[in-house]
This record gives C-alpha cells, sequence and structure tokens, in this order.
C-alpha cells in the first residue's frame, strides 16, 4: 500500500490558513492505507464571524473590482490548475481514496467550471433595459448586485469539483466565500484555493473553515447572505429551515438514487461497459451515480452476463498512477453503511451477482464493486442511497413499465437512458423525473456540461449549479424604473380619465404589432 505523496510541509502550509483559534485539531485518516494523514485545524464559531467580517471588507472591492479584472484573474487561476495538476490529483487520491484518473476528472472539471465563469459571468449579469408595460412613460433597466459572502458547505467526496462548482461562481460574480469544508475533504479544497489566491484572488475573499457540522456549518448558515450547499437530503433539510430563519437564499445539491434504462435495441457489450463508469467512479460516491439498472427483456440476459464480466474485470488497488480502475470508500462510516446495505439485501432474498465483499487485503476501506439482482422494497438498498459501489438490475417489458420504476423514488437527481435509437432515447429522457438525463452515457455528459445547469427534482435538492443559473444564484436582480418625462404620469382621477382612452389605444397598436 502506497504511502501518502504528500509533503508534510505543504500539509501544514496549507493547513494554516483554515481560521482556527481553538487550538483543537481533528486526524484525518488517509483512506488507501487507514495511516494518519494530518492533523486539521478545527474552527470555533467566533472564527467563523471573524472570517464573515474579513470576507465582506474584501468583498467590497471585489465587487468594485468589475467584470474584466475578476475574469483576468480567475482565468489566471483555470491555467494554474492545470498547471499543477499533479499536485492537486495527489491531495485528491490521499484524502478521498480515488484512482489517479477519478482525480484527473476533477482537476479536469474544476478548470473547467472556472473557465466557465470568468468568461460567462460578464455576459450573464451584464444587466440592461427591460420592457415597460407603459413604454412611453416608463423606461426599466435591471442590474445584478452582487449578494455579498456566501456561505458554501461542502462533503468528502468531490472536494475540487463541488467547491468549483460553488465557489467560483460565486467569486466571478463579485461575492466573497466563507466556506465550510468536510475534515475529509480540506486539504483537496486548500490547494485549489491556493491556485486562486496564488493567481490573485484575495486571502479574505475566500475563507475556509473546518469543524463540527451542527456548529461550524450552522454558523456558516447564519451568517451567509447566500448559503450553497452540497450533501445529504437529511442536513439539507436542517440548513433550509435555519436559513429560512434569516430569509436567506440557498441552493441545495443533495442525495440521488439514480436509475439507467437499458433499451432492447442496445448492443448489450457496449452498454455494459459504458454502464461500469456511472456505477462505480469514486466508489459509487458521487450523487449522480447509478444505483438502479432498468433492462429490457430482450436484451437482459445479455446483458447482465457482460455487464457482471466487465465489472468482475475492473482493477482494485491503491496506486498514485493510472495503473488502476477503482479505488476504495472514503471511511469506516462508508464501508459499514455499504456492507449493511448489501447484506440486508442478502438476507431478504437478494443475490450477489459479482462482488459484496470488503478486501481489506487490498486497504481498510476496499469493497468490491457489486451487482444484485432480485432487489425487493423490502430491502433497504431498493429506495434509500447506498452511496457506495452496489447496483441492483432489475428487467423490465415495456417502456412505460420502466419509466414507472425509475421514477418511483424519492429522488430525482441524474438518470441515464441506453438506446440505439437516439428518438426512442428522447422520448423515454422526457418522461423521467430528473433534473439531468444521459443518453448512452452515465453522468459524465451531464456533471461534465458545465455551461448547462445541474440540480435535483423532488429530495434531491434545490436550484442550479453551473450555467447561468449557477451564477444568478449569487446577485440579486435590482430594477431602476424612470419616468420619462414624455408623457406626465397620472396624479389625480381626471388625470387617468384623459390617459385611459389615449393608454388603451396604445396598448391595443402595441398588442397588432406584436401579433404581425
Ligand atoms: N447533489 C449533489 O451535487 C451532491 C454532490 C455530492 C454529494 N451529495 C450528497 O452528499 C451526501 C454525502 O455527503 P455527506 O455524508 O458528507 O453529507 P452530510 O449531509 O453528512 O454532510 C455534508 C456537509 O454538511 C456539514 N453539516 C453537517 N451538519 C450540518 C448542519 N446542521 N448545518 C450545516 N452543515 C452541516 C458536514 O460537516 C459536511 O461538511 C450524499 O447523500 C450525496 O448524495 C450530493
Amino acid at each position: 500500500m502506497p504511502a501518502s505523496p504528500l509533503d508534510p510541509a505543504v500539509i501544514t502550509n496549507l493547513t494554516r490558513s483554515i481560521r482556527s483559534t481553538t487550538g483543537a485539531t481533528v486526524t484525518v485518516i488517509a483512506p488507501f492505507t487507514g495511516e494518519v494523514l494530518h492533523e486539521l485545524p478545527v474552527s470555533g464559531v467566533t472564527d467563523v464571524q471573524e472570517s464573515y467580517a474579513q470576507a465582506r471588507l474584501a468583498q467590497l472591492a471585489w465587487a468594485r473590482a468589475g467584470f474584466a479584472r475578476r475574469r483576468a484573474i480567475l482565468l489566471r487561476a483555470h491555467d494554474l490548475i492545470l498547471e499543477r495538476t499533479g499536485l492537486l490529483q495527489d491531495t485528491v487520491q490521499a484524502e478521498t481514496g480515488k484512482t489517479r484518473g477519478q482525480a484527473f476528472e476533477e482537476v479536469f472539471q474544476a478548470a473547467g467550471v472556472t473557465r466557465f465563469n470568468a468568461l460567462a459571468a460578464r455576459g450573464v449579469l451584464r444587466g440592461g433595459r427591460r420592457r415597460s408595460a407603459i413604454p412611453l412613460v416608463i423606461t426599466a433597466a435591471v442590474s445584478y448586485r452582487p449578494k455579498g459572502v456566501a456561505g458554501v458547505i461542502t462533503p468528502w467526496n468531490y472536494p475540487l469539483s463541488l467547491a468549483a462548482m460553488d465557489v467560483v461562481p460565486a467569486l466571478a460574480a463579485g461575492c466573497g466565500v466563507v466556506q465550510k469544508a468536510d475534515d475529509q475533504g480540506a486539504l483537496s479544497i486548500l490547494s485549489l484555493r491556493q491556485a486562486f489566491i496564488d493567481a490573485g484572488v484575495p486571502e479574505q475573499l475566500w475563507a475556509v473553515v473546518a469543524g463540527d457540522g451542527a456548529e461550524i456549518g450552522g454558523m456558516v448558515t447564519e451568517e451567509a447572505d447566500y448559503v450553497c450547499f452540497t450533501g445529504s437530503t437529511a442536513t439539507g433539510k436542517r440548513v433550509a429551515a435555519q436559513a429560512a430563519g434569516n430569509l436567506t437564499g440557498v441552493s441545495l445539491e443533495l442525495g440521488g438514487k439514480n436509475p439507467l434504462i437499458v433499451l432492447d435495441d442496445v448492443d448489450p457489450a457496449r452498454a455494459a461497459a459504458d454502464a461500469a463508469p456511472a456505477c462505480f467512479t469514486a466508489m459509487g460516491q458521487l450523487c449522480v451515480s447509478i444505483e438502479r439498472i432498468f433492462v429490457q427483456r430482450g436484451v437482459a440476459d445479455a446483458f447482465l452476463r457482460e455487464f457482471v464480466a466487465v465489472t468482475r474485470s475492473l482493477k482494485l488497488g491503491a496506486a498514485y498512477d493510472y495503473s488502476t480502475d477503482v479505488g476504495c470508500l472514503t471511511s469506516q462510516a462508508q464501508l459499514d453503511r455499504v456492507s449493511a446495505q448489501v447484506a440486508d439485501a442478502v438476507t431478504l432474498g437478494a443475490t450477489i451477482e459479482v462482488g459484496g465483499r470488503a478486501r481489506p487485503d487490498l486497504g481498510p476501506f476496499f469493497y468490491e464493486p457489486t451487482v444484485l439482482t432480485g432487489v425487493t422494497a423490502a430491502m433497504e438498498c431498493f429506495a434509500g442511497e447506498t452511496f457506495g459501489p452496489v447496483v441492483a438490475v432489475t428487467v423490465f417489458d415495456s417502456e412505460q413499465e420502466a419509466i414507472l420504476a425509475a421514477n418511483d423514488s424519492d429522488y430525482g437527481l441524474n438518470a441515464s437512458v441506453f438506446s440505439g435509437s437516439v428518438r426512442r432515447a428522447l422520448r423515454v429522457s422526457g418522461a423521467l423525473e430528473a433534473g439531468s438525463v444521459n443518453i448512452n452515457e452515465g453522468y459524465r455528459g451531464s456533471f461534465s456540461s458545465v455551461a448547462a445547469p445541474m440540480g435535483g427534482l423532488k429530495q434531491s435538492g434545490l436550484g442550479r449549479r453551473n450555467g447561468p443559473e449557477g451564477l444568478l444564484r449569487f446577485v440579486d436582480a435590482i430594477t431602476i424604473a424612470r419616468a420619462t418625462g414624455l408623457i406626465p404620469l397620472p396624479r389625480t382621477g381626471r388625470d387617468f380619465e384623459r390617459l385611459a382612452a389615449p393608454m388603451l389605444l396604445l396598448a391595443a397598436v402595441l398588442k397588432g404589432i406584436r401579433r404581425r
């Protein structure tokens, strides 16, 4: 098992930028080995308050700096992220237990998100004139004002991507950020942040705090001008309830139980090969990963055979190079949760087609990618998010049956349809209750489309990140309407009497113009 390649001096330098006056630390374990990775300083409530106070001061100057300056700095950050790919991969792997390839995906995505927001912010947030209901009398213009300092709360599974998707649009829109990092993702976030600081983002503008979720996350929510939360649905509801007390806006990116529908006109071998990464990337610890596959009867046997073979062929292991296909789970808690769900399913009659075993010979948190059949509603993994490398395969007959089964979930985050016919795939996609649907692909299409919005329906979230929608979260739209003076505004009843007829005539003319 390889030791972490991270230089202890680099770790100490990075963790120094966590605001912490408590003197307390929390031990962070390297998932590949179970050994201590580092001691993370823990913030207190006053550290969060001080972070907000300083970020608010920095934000005023940042907002005044304007789009062109912010864009130049963010584009430089984009370049630095790519220049530091190796270091960022090492950090993500050491903290999460991902493979080299999956860590690369994160780095590349963080860079892509940065580039998109740097280039798009001005166009999306420029504002401009808007049509008035009484055109000759009033003109109206909208401008977008940064909300102030956003509170960003992130989980441990995709520390770079998830930080970038909330922090970068906030910065691009002229906001500051106080981010509550999960203990297990803090180093990656600090490494990413360093690229932005080196590119010219003021240090105080993006503060990172760490510590207990309820206490420190709660304080981040309390003080924020806007809250971006990524994590479980249960915690997301708590955050939303707390934010509601201050009427603070929130975006919530929550859990999923994402379905993949395999129609009977696919090449089963190809479909199986494409389905595997959708289920097992990051050991299934990805909000958009597939946990339910519905396969049409005509192709079911061939697909299952191929899918089991592909899953069995995946190379598990701890390596800081590209020699493995699948890494490990990130913590003992994750291993316990995944093992318990599989045990529950087997006890209640499910069949393990492949996998279903922990692999302590490879490292403390390794678990084999697992394919189950015979999963029923009585089992915990039927409806509850596993957030691990476990997928249930179920056979269906008609498209309608598959759509009903896929939509039979409290969640609605991501979905996927595999078909040889684009028309068929689009028909089924349009009926699915999910914030994103990928055709002939599991999750990467929508996850990497940084210019398109991403988010959940039902219990999977509120609001959208990425795309223009992701930027608009961080601004208040302010309308300034002005009396033109060309026609005096009515003040008295007689004024209205005089104006009513010409205004009705004007409305009729405008209606005619619109019709033409
Ligand atoms: N939809 C998405 O984009 C997305 C992305 C990644 C993960 N997730 C979801 O995240 C979950 C896994 O992450 P997790 O187990 O770390 O989630 P979690 O909800 O336990 O924790 C998420 C973050 O919230 C903090 N937190 C905990 N209690 C809090 C409180 N009361 N107030 C404020 N912050 C608090 C935690 O410290 C952590 O930083 C899964 O359900 C997964 O689907 C969703």
